[in-house]
């Protein structure tokens, strides 16, 4: 008989599946949570584990430097398999160490030889021996700040320069806490109310949300694999990007371009609000994703979604003189507020690729500005807190678009009054709401 996986042997493969084959964190867990193997206890553990590992990979790799030669070569699954038991030691305090050393040594055996498992062997009962180092003695500041809150030094370097030191420091803290799970309520099929209902007769525990009135958090159970979920009464979105449909305010009837809209999470909210009357066209360059915006608008009952792939850039050309009430571009971009739920971000995008996102942006916002309908509004959002892709962006873009105003209203119909932004904008920080780091501008085309 196959052997069931440990949820330690599932969590390395997970993070090998990440780093080594560019996976994403958030799908490949969810596929292993979803394939019934796991008890609820170990879909925790495993959680814990790939999430904790990617976001403290740094802060992992220094300690691992204090027990291990620097000339030694050690295998990449290897040094995973130690970074996952350095965090059960540095970050859990349930897990007792002689389960961590046994787990360890028992996959080292399996996955290796005997050789490896009397290296990791060694190497964590020496690190057991020892203590973990300190890394407040760094002497350099940037490296100091970097290792202890586990970010890339020029992404420490960025925010710093753009926030304050203070405020750099909270935001990495933010991104190292474990990230909250929110779903947004079909309003077609049902009341918050009702779902919270629902969600608790399937085992899944729910309250409501702080920013959005669509909005739910989950306090326990895996929403997504509910009949609810395959019902279409709700959808998994995070709460900042539900603002997106408060900032569009859809009415009745209207005709809304949603220009860069895969996988549908703000097209398919659109469409509820719209109470599947009037039309929302929603555009993403590549094919797969347009598919995967009409899957979720069948599973929801909507029926007022057109989906194209086309290059945005191109739309000029493509409407003529059609025109729209909004336009939504909520563009691809750094992804620097959503580090608590993708923490490989932090490793795999660099500052060069981040600078190559600005011209695109704003190449966007030029093409489809022309589409707005005179007195309609022009809608961007990024999911970063990165301000030459957001604040910056949209002032050079008022500069060069006297056509454009910063809509008035904008500021009243956000939920939450304390975020402190330009007119017009609107910058959620990952440490405000324990939700994603969003940006949000809503300009009116005069007329
Ligand atoms: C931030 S994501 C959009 C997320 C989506 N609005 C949602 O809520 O689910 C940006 C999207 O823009 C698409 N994209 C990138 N460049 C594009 C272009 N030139 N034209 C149209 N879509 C583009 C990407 O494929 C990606 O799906």
């Amino acid at each position: 008989m196959k052997r069931r996986e440990t949820a330690r042997e599932t969590a390395l493969n997970l993070l090998m599946s990440v780093v080594r084959d560019g996976a994403y964190s958030q799908i490949a867990l969810n596929d292993a949570l979803n394939d019934g193997q796991l008890s609820d206890r170990d879909k925790a553990l495993v959680t814990t584990l790939v999430y904790g590992v990617l976001q403290r990979k740094l802060t992992l790799a220094y300690y691992l430097s204090y027990f291990v030669d620097r000339k030694r070569r050690i295998d990449d699954w290897v040094e995973m398999l130690l970074y996952m038991s350095f965090y059960q030691k540095a970050f859990l305090d349930r897990i007792p160490d002689h389960a961590m050393v046994n787990e360890a040594v028992m996959i080292a055996k399996k996955r290796g030889h005997q050789g490896i498992a009397g290296f990791v062997n060694g190497v964590l009962r020496k690190m057991l021996r020892e203590g973990l180092p300190d890394p407040s003695v760094i002497e350099s500041p940037e490296r100091r700040m970097a290792i202890q809150n586990s970010h890339p030094e020029w992404m420490m370097h960025l925010w710093t320069e753009q926030w304050g030191q203070e405020v750099a420091v909270r935001i990495a803290e933010a991104d190292n806490v474990p990230p909250s799970v929110s779903v947004r309520v079909n309003r077609l099929k049902g009341s918050p109310e009702e779902l919270v209902k629902r969600l608790a007769a399937e085992g899944v525990s729910a309250v409501h949300g702080h920013l959005s009135r669509d909005g739910l958090i989950i306090k326990g159970g895996h929403a997504a694999g509910t009949d609810a979920f395959q019902e279409g009464l709700f959808t998994i979105q995070d709460e900042s990007s539900m603002l997106v449909a408060d900032a569009v305010a859809p009415k009745a009837g209207m005709h809304i371009l949603d220009a860069c809209a895969g996988p549908g999470g703000k097209t398919t909210h659109l469409a509820e609000r719209l109470k599947n009357t009037g039309k929302v066209v929603a555009l993403d360059l590549h094919p797969h994703k347009t598919q995967l915006i009409e899957r979720s608008a069948t599973r929801l009952g909507l029926n007022n979604i057109e989906t194209l792939a086309m290059d945005a850039r191109c739309t000029r050309a493509h409407f003529a003189d059609a025109t729209f009430d909004r336009v939504l571009l909520d563009v691809p971009c750094s992804g620097l507020g959503v580090i608590r739920r993708k923490p490989e971000i932090k490793w795999s995008k660099t500052a060069d690729e981040i600078k190559g996102l600005i011209p695109i942006q704003r190449r966007l916002l030029d093409e489809t500005a022309s589409l707005v309908t005179p007195g309609g509004w022009l809608i961007y959002s990024t999911c970063t807190i990165h301000k030459e892709e957001n604040e910056r962006q949209i002032s050079a873009f008022l500069a060069k678009h006297p056509e454009f105003q910063a809509e008035p209203t904008f500021s009243e119909r956000m939920p939450r009054k304390e975020m402190d932004s330009p007119a017009g904008t609107l910058q959620v920080m990952p440490y405000m709401f324990h939700s994603d780091g969003f940006f949000i501008s809503c300009l009116r085309r005069k007329g």
